[in-house]
């Protein structure tokens, strides 16, 4: 068909062979994450394999390490919640670069646990951000809780919520959000 240059080639997705364009297989993805004990950087990993499965080329970066964002198309920027707070390096990327993330398409994730959220404690920096920069999704998960890895000031902090220890991250619920995030970008990449 003339001025239809669709399909060029098949890439396995969901199982089945669909057809893909060069501008679907080229966008860039950041996927940028804070993190403090690790947690959060493996749920990072997740979304950054299963991004990269859709056919996207994706760069998994501490935030810290992150020089700019002009390169990339698209980012998925996380961190682990502390007090409420965002991590310094994750929060000070998007203080950094508001105004260019305004103009890319931006999926949040924040990785936490309710159990050790302070009486009275304001809401999730997060949530401001998300907002600012206008980001498709802000989503939710649950982190982990490794007593024995943490400072003397944290573990005061918290002794008195008794929070149950442990690993309560779903990752299938990661790779879920990951995915339907992925979905989006082939629809943007297609249009
Ligand atoms: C001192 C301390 C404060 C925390 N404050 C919050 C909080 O305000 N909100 C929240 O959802 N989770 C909070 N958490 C839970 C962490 O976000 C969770 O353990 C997360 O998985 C840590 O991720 P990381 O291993 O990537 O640093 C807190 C944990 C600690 C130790």
């Amino acid at each position: 068909m003339v001025g239809d240059h669709r399909p060029v080639g098949v890439t396995p997705r969901h199982g089945t062979m669909v057809p893909f364009t060069p501008e679907e297989v080229t966008m860039k993805v950041l996927v940028a994450v804070g993190s403090k004990y690790g947690a959060t950087r493996e749920v990072a990993e997740r979304i950054a394999e299963e991004i990269r499965a859709h056919g996207f080329e994706v760069d998994l970066q501490d935030a810290c390490d992150v020089q700019g964002i002009h390169y990339y198309e698209a980012v998925v920027l996380g961190s682990a919640v502390y007090g409420g707070l965002w991590r310094r390096d994750a929060s000070g990327l998007v203080r950094e670069h508001r105004d260019e993330l305004r103009d890319k398409d931006v999926w949040m994730f924040s990785v936490g646990m309710e159990t050790v959220v302070q009486p009275g404690q304001p809401l999730d920096e997060a949530d401001g951000f998300a907002e600012e920069i206008q980001a498709h999704d802000h989503a939710r998960f649950p982190g982990a809780l490794n007593w024995d890895r943490l400072n003397v000031g944290e573990k005061a902090l918290i002794r008195a919520l008794n929070p149950p220890k442990g690993d309560f991250r779903d990752f299938t619920a990661v790779r879920e959000w990951a995915s339907g995030v992925a979905t989006q970008l082939e629809s943007i990449a297609a249009a």
